[in-house]
């Protein structure tokens, strides 16, 4: 069986990974908040995270991976969002994770195997919130119920703080019923025009961090195997939900692993919404970047490292799709894709590395392995709609030729014929003359910029 090693945040080292039960390797990675188009940096967790999940498969066994990926369909943010534009929430969320599902789709991301929406979960995170106030760890205080950090000493572990150096260094909202600035709502009451359940504390709604530990817990267990989101979320929001679904379950461990992706950059600052310098995966891929394009441009990268998006990177993953594509095309894949790409994977996700083994494979013109082994990475499938074909589309340019040729051999001037016959092999273009008219062929140096100033 293949080893695979996962750099531990709870550990901080590169551990090898052993599952619970290997007939079921349960995963779980927090989800979008649901009111708005997914933005670049939205996508980074979602394809690093397909990578894991379609290794996992790989190595495990399809039917053995649970994935949960949640919605987080009540909050705040939603509810500003319908205030300010007068609609109902629920056609909010919904048109939101319609949204969320094509443009992930669009990047060749596999479905989770559950999509748990928050609003959904609402008992099973009373029933939680109960079990906290009667162990003491959580209070009531002014229709709000409140998680008690000081009452989990490993409160701070994940992220290597100490309480101290967590209140100094978060903007933390010191409400007077708190007892600790770093307690943190699990349940806050709801006036009559916010959504509300009833609860033993009366009308309310539940805070963030709980949705995900309950239902992590429902859907995945008490004690699972790895939970992973965006490096953002390790504090407050991961050292939170451990610190619920520890003390809710003091025998169980919640997850072994932990996983955080690095962030997406723009000019070195967070690609975020509250900062306002995002651009969606809907807008690229508008822009005719195909979704393949995007997804290789995120493997090019390592989940622990920033990284940018530029258009040089954008070109350069076209330009190796499309070389790929040709020589591939028509080929049906090895049964099993090459263990050099495993092994890069295997090690903590190294996808350039696995990208450097398959321009290795298309080298030794192993047009079968290659295959077999991007397809392990969600590359060159047959079934992605709109993604890159074996060839650009040069038919405008063959008729462009044959009406040249037309003229050039009436006024036998075969200047402008062999001028286009030249700029197009400039951009990579074989150009073939047959007897009933003109040929084109991208050829292994096709540069599709070039090809647009021909
Ligand atoms: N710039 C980024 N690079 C990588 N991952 C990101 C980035 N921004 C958000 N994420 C991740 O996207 C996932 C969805 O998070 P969420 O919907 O809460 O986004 P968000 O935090 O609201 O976005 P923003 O920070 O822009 O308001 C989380 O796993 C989060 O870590
Ligand atoms: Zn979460």
């Amino acid at each position: 069986m293949v080893e695979i090693t996962l750099t531990n945040t709870k550990t901080r080292q590169k551990q090898t990974f052993t599952p619970i039960d290997d007939k079921n390797v349960r995963m779980y990675v927090c989800g979008p908040t649901v009111y708005d188009r997914a933005h670049l940096g939205n996508a980074r967790p979602v394809v690093v995270f397909d990578i894991l999940f379609r290794l996992l498969r790989h190595v495990y066994g399809v039917d053995h991976v649970t994935y949960v990926r949640n919605f987080t369909d009540v909050d705040d943010k939603i509810n500003d969002r319908a205030a300010l534009t007068g609609r109902p929430i629920r056609a909010i969320t919904d048109e939101t994770i319609a949204w969320y599902h094509d443009d992930m789709d669009a990047l060749g991301a596999l479905r989770p195997t559950h999509e748990p929406r928050a609003t959904d979960y609402i008992a099973p995170m009373i029933a939680m919130i109960e079990m906290l106030i009667n162990r003491g760890n959580a209070y009531v205080a002014e229709g709000h119920v409140l998680f008690d950090v000081r009452s989990y000493p490993e409160y701070g572990q994940l992220s290597g703080r100490s309480i101290e150096d967590m209140i100094a260094g978060a903007r933390v909202e010191v409400a007077p019923f708190k007892r600790d600035p770093m307690d943190f709502v699990l349940w806050k009451p709801s006036g009559a025009d916010l959504p509300g359940w009833d609860s033993p504390w009366g009308r309310g709604r539940p805070g963030w961090h709980i949705e995900c530990s309950a239902m992590a817990d429902d859907l995945l267990g008490t004690s699972f195997d790895i939970h992973a989101g965006g490096l953002d979320l390790q504090f407050p929001h991961h050292e939170n939900e451990i610190a619920q679904s520890r003390c809710a379950h003091p025998h169980a461990d919640f997850a072994h692993v932990w996983l955080h992706n690095e962030m997406l950059l723009v000019e070195g600052r967070k690609m975020s919404k509250s900062l306002g310098n995002f651009f969606t995966v809907r807008d690229l891929l508008d822009r005719g970047v195909p979704g393949e394009v995007i997804r290789f441009v995120m493997l090019m990268t390592h989940y622990r490292k920033p990284m940018d998006w530029t258009e040089a990177k954008a070109t350069e993953a076209e330009t190796t799709l499309r070389k790929w594509r040709m020589l591939t095309d028509g080929v049906a894949p090895a049964e099993n894709p090459s263990p050099a790409v495993v092994a890069a994977l295997a090690d903590d996700l190294n996808t350039a590395g696995a990208i450097a083994a398959m321009h290795d494979l298309a080298r030794a013109g192993d047009a079968a392995g290659l295959k077999a082994s991007a397809q392990l990475l969600g590359l060159l499938d047959d079934a992605g709609g709109g993604w890159i074909s074996a060839g650009p589309d040069l038919s405008a340019f063959a008729e462009r030729m044959n009406a040249l040729r037309a003229d050039a051999k009436r006024s036998k001037d075969f200047s402008a014929v062999d001028a286009l016959k030249l700029r197009l092999s400039d951009a990579g273009v074989e150009v073939r003359m047959t007897p009933t008219g003109v040929e084109l062929l991208a050829g292994p140096d096709f540069n599709a910029a070039k090809l647009e100033r021909v």
